[in-house]
This record gives C-alpha cells, sequence and structure tokens, in this order.
C-alpha cells in the first residue's frame, strides 16, 4: 500500500514500537490517530509527534484496549477527526506471565476485538476503502519458550487468527488485507522489565536469572530492525496472511510462505 495519504489507527503507540510504527507512518505522509492506556506517556508522545508532523496528522487517543467501549471511541473519534481508516495495528501488548488471564485478556482478545472493528470499518458497504491489519505476534508466536510460557500461548494465537481471516475470500473481496508481525528480543521497555523487573519490582518472566545467557546467545534487535520490517510490511503489494519474523542472526524472514490450509 502506498502509504501518503492513508490514516492509522495504532494501539500501546505511547512508547517502544507503537510509537516508532507511527512516526515511520508519519513520516511517509499518513494521518495517526494512536492510543495507549498511559495518558501522560501518550500526551508526551503526542507533543513530540506534532511537533515534527503537524497538530493537523496526529492525534492521541487514551484507550484500554480490554475495554470495549474505550475501543469502540477510538474508532469513533479516529473518524470522525481524520474521515477513514486504511490501517489498523494491534500493537499493544504485555508479558506478565503471573498475571497470566491479563495477558490474554490484552494480546489475545483486544488484538481480535481491534481486528473485528477494523474489519467493519473498512468494508466499503460500511463506506471503507479497504485496507491492511497487521497485528503484532512475536519470535514467541512460532518458537515455545519455558521462561514465557502465557506469553507464547497469546502469541501464538494471534498467528493462527490472523493467518485465519486472511484465508476469508469475503475479507479478500473487500480489499482488506491481514498480516503479522513477528519480531525476537528487543530493546524496548518490555525487555528492561523482563530483565530487571517491571515498575513495582515484580518479575514479569519465569526463571530472569536465564536472561543474560538466552540474550547472549539470540541477540537483541533495534526499534529500527523492526520498524524498517513493519514498514516492508505496509508498503507491500499485497501483504495478506504475510507471517514476517525478525531477528538479530537472520533478519527479515517470511514464515508459512505457503498460506493454504493442506486440507481445504
Ligand atoms: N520488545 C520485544 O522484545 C518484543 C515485543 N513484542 C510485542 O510488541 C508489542 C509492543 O511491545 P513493546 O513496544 O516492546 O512494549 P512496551 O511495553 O514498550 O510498549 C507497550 C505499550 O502498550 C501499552 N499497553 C499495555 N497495556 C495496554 C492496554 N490494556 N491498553 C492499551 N495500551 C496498553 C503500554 O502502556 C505501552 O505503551 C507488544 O505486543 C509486544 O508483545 C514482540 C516481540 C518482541
Ligand atoms: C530472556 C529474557 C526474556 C526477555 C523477554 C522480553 C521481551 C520479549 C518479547 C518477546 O516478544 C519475545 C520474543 C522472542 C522470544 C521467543 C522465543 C525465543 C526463541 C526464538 C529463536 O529461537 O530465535
Amino acid at each position: 500500500m502506498k502509504v501518503v495519504g492513508k490514516v492509522a489507527v495504532i494501539t500501546g503507540g505511547a512508547r517502544g514500537f507503537g510509537k516508532a510504527f507511527s512516526e515511520a507512518l508519519l513520516k511517509r505522509g499518513a494521518k495517526v490517530c494512536f492510543s495507549d492506556i498511559d495518558v501522560s506517556g501518550g500526551q508526551q508522545s503526542q507533543h513530540e509527534l506534532a511537533e515534527k508532523f503537524g497538530e493537523n496528522s496526529v492525534h492521541f487517543v487514551k484507550c484500554d484496549v480490554t475495554k470495549e467501549e474505550e475501543f469502540r471511541d477510538l474508532f469513533r473519534e479516529c473518524l470522525s477527526k481524520f474521515k477513514k481508516i486504511n490501517i489498523m495495528v494491534n500493537n499493544a501488548g504485555i508479558l506478565d506471565e503471573a498475571r497470566w488471564e491479563k495477558s490474554i485478556d490484552v494480546n489475545m482478545t483486544a488484538m481480535m476485538r481491534g481486528t473485528y472493528l477494523a474489519l467493519e470499518k473498512m468494508n466499503p458497504k460500511n463506506g471503507g476503502e479497504g485496507g491492511i491489519i497487521i497485528n503484532v505476534s512475536s519470535a514467541a508466536g512460532l518458537y515455545p519458550a519455558h521462561f514465557l510460557p502465557a506469553y507464547v500461548a497469546t502469541k501464538h494465537g494471534i498467528l493462527g487468527f490472523t493467518r485465519s481471516l486472511a484465508m476469508d475470500p469475503l475479507y479478500q473481496s473487500q480489499g482488506i488485507q491481514l498480516a503479522s508481525l513477528c519480531p525476537a528480543f528487543t530493546s524496548t521497555n518490555m525487555l528492561t522489565e523482563a530483565i530487571h523487573g517491571d515498575a513495582g519490582g515484580r518479575k514479569t518472566i519465569l526463571y530472569p536469572d536465564l536472561a543474560k545467557t538466552i540474550i547472549e546467545k539470540l541477540g537483541i534487535c533495534s526499534v529500527a530492525d523492526i520498524t524498517d520490517a513493519f514498514i516492508e510490511l505496509v508498503e507491500k503489494e499485497n501483504c495478506n496472511g504475510d507471517v514476517l519474523m525478525i531477528n538479530k542472526k537472520i533478519g527479515k524472514q517470511y514464515q508459512f510462505v505457503n498460506k493454504t490450509t493442506s486440507r481445504l
């Protein structure tokens, strides 16, 4: 998709990947409605991005993705401000093995809700123009990891859901594409908290003592590496059903290149 003139909705955009993806789209001439549960972080990012790209190009909305009404309001506010939605990025996520039910709510249920809401708004029958939905999974959506079992389950779920909808001829006929991004370890606050504990000092992964060894073995990507892959997906002529993994050793690699189910 050509990004210039398009409108994107991004969840979890106050910091980390969400903020970097917002900036990358703005740089290419899109308008961005980004959201987060973190109001002060969101307002700070709004201020920085508006200074660079103009007040009329970027808009922050407070949205806890686990609250259906707030999620619906995010779409309403984007449509009211920018009149259309062409790109949806379900990026908000948490890593918290002690709160595995919450991990399912944020990483899985909310990602599904964001996808269904975007499908509704992008449907030409509802005044939409089609579009692209990118769901942020992880290398943890492709491989098991005994220090992150609940997180791994949610990230596998994202791939199953997104790849299945991408096969649906209905959405294909509406000009809607769905793809998944699978970054490996990347230097954001999520990684720092996994290594050192969260703001309250609680550990978010099992066996944090193993972190150093695992990271030394697998390496750490930069946010720029992942943003480059994100933009590649968005700008591709057809990204439907794509699963793009990025890790330090291999770089970018498309997975499940055969997009059909063996028996269907
Ligand atoms: N950092 C890493 O190594 C990797 C991260 N990911 C995924 O990338 C996505 C972004 O992660 P990072 O930028 O690294 O993390 P981060 O922790 O820096 O940013 C996540 C953002 O999501 C927001 N958020 C959390 N719960 C929310 C909720 N209920 N409603 C709305 N916003 C909420 C947070 O306030 C924060 O601004 C997540 O889905 C994560 O699972 C995937 C692979 C690797
Ligand atoms: C050991 C330190 C754990 C820190 C975890 C912090 C953030 C991780 C976010 C992720 O999304 C996890 C990404 C990848 C891990 C999953 C599988 C690792 C195996 C990948 C491989 O073999 O290349």
